[in-house]
C-alpha cells in the first residue's frame, strides 16, 4: 500500500561532513516526486536517508526525522532491514544478480525476507511482478535464462520487478535512466507513470526534461558553496517548477545558467 513519507528538520552527515542541511518536505502516496540540482547538491544522499539505506556507510547518520505512515523509521527499536523492504529502492545501473535466472532474480528479496515460498506462490509474484514492470510479455518464454543477457533497459525492468515483488509502500529511484539508451528510458518512464497508481515513488534525476514529463512534485536541491551542506530551495508542484518557479536560484537551474 503506498504510503507518504514526511521528512522534518532532516541533516545527513558523513562522519563530521554535514551533507544535507534542514530538509522538511512531504513526498505523497500515489505520486511521483523528482529531486534535481547540481551535482553534490546531495539529491542521493537524501534519497538514501528514505530507506537508511545510507547508514550502511560507515559514520553516516542523519538527525530529524523521516515518518512513514505516523512511523519514525529512525527509532533504535526499528530494524533497518524491515524499513528496506517496504521502501524499495532502484539504482542508476541496473544490477540484476549475474548468476541467477530471470525467474530468481525477480524473487531474490522475496527469499531474502522470508523462508520457503512455494512454488505455486512464487509462479504468481514472478508473473505478476514481471506484469507490473511492463517486462512479462518480453521474457516469459525463456524465465530460466540469466538475467544479465537481457537488454539495459529490461535488465532495468528487471530489477523494478525484483522491488515490487516484495510489495514494498514506497520506492525510490536514483537516476534509473542514466544508464539506458533513448528507447529503454522511455519504457522506463511510461513504467513510472503506472506504477504511481499503486506506489509512492521518488526519484532522483539529472535530467530535468525527465522530471518535468514523470513527476508530479519536484524538490530543488542546491550548495551555498564548496564544502557547505546541500539544502532543498524550493518543493512544489512540477508544474509549477518549471513553469512559475518560486525562487531565483530554481529559474537560473531550470533555464540552464548554472548547474
Ligand atoms: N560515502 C560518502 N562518504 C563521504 N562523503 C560522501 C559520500 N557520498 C557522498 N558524499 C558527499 O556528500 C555530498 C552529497 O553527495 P551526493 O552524492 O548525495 O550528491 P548528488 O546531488 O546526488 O550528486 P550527483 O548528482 O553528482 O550524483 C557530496 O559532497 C559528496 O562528496
Amino acid at each position: 500500500m503506498a504510503k507518504a513519507i514526511e521528512v522534518s528538520d532532516l541533516n545527513i552527515y558523513y562522519g563530521k561532513f554535514h551533507a544535507v542541511q534542514d530538509v522538511t518536505m512531504t513526498i505523497r502516496a500515489k505520486a511521483v516526486t523528482a529531486f534535481i540540482g547540481p551535482s553534490g547538491c546531495g539529491k542521493s544522499t537524501f534519497l538514501r536517508s528514505l530507506n537508511r539505506m545510507h547508514e550502511v556507510i560507515p559514520g553516516a547518520h542523519v538527525r530529524g526525522t523521516v515518518m512513514v505512515d505516523g512511523q519514525s523509521l529512525y527509532e533504535p527499536n526499528v530494524d533497518p532491514v524491515e524499513v528496506r523492504r517496504r521502501i524499495g529502492m532502484v539504482f542508476q545501473r541496473p544490477n540484476p544478480f549475474p548468476t541467477m535466472s530471470i525467474y530468481d532474480n525477480v524473487l531474490a528479496g522475496n527469499k531474502l525476507n522470508a523462508k520457503r515460498i512455494k512454488k505455486a506462490d512464487a509462479d504468481v509474484i514472478v508473473e505478476k511482478s514481471l506484469r507490473g514492470a511492463n517486462l512479462w510479455n518480453e521474457v516469459k518464454d525463456r524465465l530460466g535464462k540469466p538475467g544479465m543477457g537481457l537488454s539495459g533497459g529490461q535488465q532495468q525492468r528487471l530489477c523494478i520487478a525484483r522491488a515490487i515483488a516484495v510489495e514494498p509502500d514506497v520506492l525510490l529511484m536514483d537516476e534509473p535512466c542514466s544508464a539506458l539508451d533513448p528507447i529503454s528510458t522511455a519504457a522506463v518512464e511510461d513504467l513510472i507513470h503506472e506504477l504511481k497508481q499503486n506506489y509512492t515513488i521518488a526519484i532522483v534525476t539529472h535530467n530535468m526534461q525527465q522530471a518535468a514529463r514523470v513527476s508530479d512534485d519536484t524538490g530543488f536541491f542546491n550548495l551555498k558553496g564548496a564544502g557547505q551542506p546541500g539544502h532543498l530551495v524550493e518543493f512544489n508542484p512540477t508544474k509549477k517548477v518549471f513553469t512559475n518557479p518560486e525562487q531565483k536560484a530554481t529559474e537560473d537551474y531550470i533555464s540552464g545558467r548554472f548547474g
